[in-house]
């Protein structure tokens, strides 16, 4: 429908194409049929989740597909997709004004735009950030010519690429003792270490999605370097359609330089240039293929070494994709965007039907269920006990190899927990955490493998 000045008018309109933009605009379809949902995003491809699957009352599993956005018209048919970016955001006139000139009026608005890569360094062309389909196309062609590169971070994205580069030597640079920070504490990344250092890598575990589809949007890919559009975030399993081969025969080399961070990124002119001129540069410990080899870009780590490689990587988070319209809070999982996505659209209908909402039960519990060195991997809760302070215990079980098992109590009460492995605990313990049962009784054999601990607690 046609608003002043031309300005089309809808009561729901939600921004994004992402997983939590289209379930939000596919719940709040189903919940107006009548209404047309106008899903306005910068992406020219939808993501749309399909085979939902609930493993436990808080972790879920599902498929992510990249559809055209003509299939999500074809199926919620009062879906209407604005393929334009937002540049500018009115809330007190209720107007979203898109970058194609068009401007649109709306009762309630919904904004999933996503985030982008926060990088180390902005506009160096030798630092990658990977995000959407075509930064991680760009990091497969750049990869393809490499020798060495140097990743940066030690959260999702750092921890799938060490593993999964073959032909090409990584330096990883993290800033912490252990690797995994986000995910894990130094006892799991020990657990995991040796999978990382092994030369060769095994099968993988049943890939529990399907491929990318990216129909249609393969003539829309720049052949070098990212493109400057918004796409999509990936998810899980974006690498299995990648070929994530350097140029050399070996098939893994890792090095991990801990307690450091990128102190200064020389450009290979910049780097001759200070060696001949500075007597005092570099200081510190080198490596010496930094005096044999000349790289494109040398990489001055905070610990003294310098490295020279082909590229980097800058896995260190993202920041919300905000501007240009306004400050708040990114999304930063799967489950939690199409659940956010969910949930929004619950309380817009809510608002606009005049009912109550009561919180979802999805937000009572942090639930994330992974894999990474092939190993699948569960958190639950205070997983890493956030926010506890000192007065917590740690239980552990591990074998070597194949489980770790931690547990996070206070005061006889399960707050938190990791799991490595098929350890089958997912559900029990999310009860657990979730029911806040005294198990102080139950003492160390919560951990016993010889006893069946879902027998006690069903
Ligand atoms: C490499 C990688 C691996 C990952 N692996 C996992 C994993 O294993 N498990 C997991 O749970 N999560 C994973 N994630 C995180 C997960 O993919 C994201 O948290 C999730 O997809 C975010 O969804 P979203 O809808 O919030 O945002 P996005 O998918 O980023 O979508 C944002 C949408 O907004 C649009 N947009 C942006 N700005 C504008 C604008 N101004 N106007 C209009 N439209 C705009 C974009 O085009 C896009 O369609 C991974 C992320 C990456 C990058
Ligand atoms: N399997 C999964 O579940 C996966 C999930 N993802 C998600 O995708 C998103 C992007 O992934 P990613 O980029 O890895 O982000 P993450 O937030 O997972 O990790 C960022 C890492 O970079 C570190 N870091 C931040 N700034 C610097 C800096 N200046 N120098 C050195 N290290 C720094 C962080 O340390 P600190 O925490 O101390 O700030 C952290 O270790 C995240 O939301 C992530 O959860 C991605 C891949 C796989």
């Amino acid at each position: 429908m046609a608003g002043p000045g031309g300005a089309a008018r809808t009561r729901f309109a939600v921004v994004g194409g992402g997983i939590a933009g289209v379930t939000c605009a596919e719940q709040l379809a189903v919940e107006f049929p009548s209404e047309d949902i106008f899903l306005v995003t910068a992406s020219p491809v939808i993501k749309a989740v399909t085979n939902f699957k609930q493993v436990s009352k808080t972790l879920e599993e599902f498929d992510v597909e990249e559809q055209p956005s003509s299939l999500l018209e074809q199926r919620y048919p009062n879906i209407r997709v604005i393929q334009s970016g937002v540049k500018q955001l009115k809330s007190d006139e209720h107007k979203i004004y898109t970058e194609d000139g068009k401007e649109y009026i709306y009762e309630k608005l919904c904004l999933c735009a996503g985030a982008k890569p926060k990088l180390i360094v902005e506009g160096n062309p030798y630092v990658l950030g990977i995000r959407d389909t075509d930064s991680a196309q760009a990091f497969q062609k750049n990869l393809a010519q490499a020798e060495r590169i140097v990743v940066v971070g030690n959260g999702g994205i750092a921890l799938e690429l060490v593993y999964e580069i073959q032909g090409c030597e990584v330096i990883w640079a993290i800033k912490d003792k252990a690797i995994g920070n986000t995910f894990f504490d130094a006892g799991a990344a020990e657990f995991l270490l040796p999978k990382l250092t092994a030369e060769s890598r095994e099968t993988p575990i049943g890939c529990k999605r399907t491929k990318y589809t990216l129909e249609g949007s393969e003539e829309k890919r720049r052949p070098t370097g990212a493109s400057d559009k918004l796409g999509s975030a990936l998810g899980p399993d974006w690498h299995e359609g990648l070929h994530l081969k350097g140029t050399k025969e070996f098939s893994h080399k890792v090095h991990i330089e801990i307690l450091c961070e990128v102190k200064k990124i020389y450009l290979q002119q910049e780097f001759i240039q200070l060696q001949r001129t500075s007597l005092t540069f570099p200081k510190g410990e080198r490596n010496l293929e930094a005096d044999e080899v000349l790289w494109p870009v040398y990489v001055e780590l905070t610990n003294g070494k310098i490295y020279g490689c082909n590229f980097i990587v800058s896995a260190t988070g993202v920041v919300p994709n905000v501007e240009p319209f306004l400050d708040g809070n990114n999304m930063r999982l799967w489950t939690q965007a199409r659940q956010m996505g969910w949930y929004a659209a619950k309380c817009m209908a809510a608002d606009a039907l005049g009912e109550s909402i009561e919180m979802d039960f999805s937000f009572e519990l942090f639930a994330h269920i992974t894999k990474f060195f092939n190993y699948k991997v569960v958190v639950l809760g205070k997983y890493n006990a956030q926010g506890l302070g000192s007065d917590h215990e740690l239980m552990l079980r591990c074998t070597k190899g194949h489980e770790y098992v931690k547990v996070v109590m206070q005061n006889g009460r399960m707050m938190g927990a990791v799991l490595i492995g098929e350890t089958d605990l997912e559900e029990t313990f999310e009860n657990l955490i979730l029911n806040q049962m005294d198990l102080s009784a139950y003492g160390e054999d919560l951990l016993n493998p010889d006893i069946d601990i879902e027998d006690y607690f069903d």
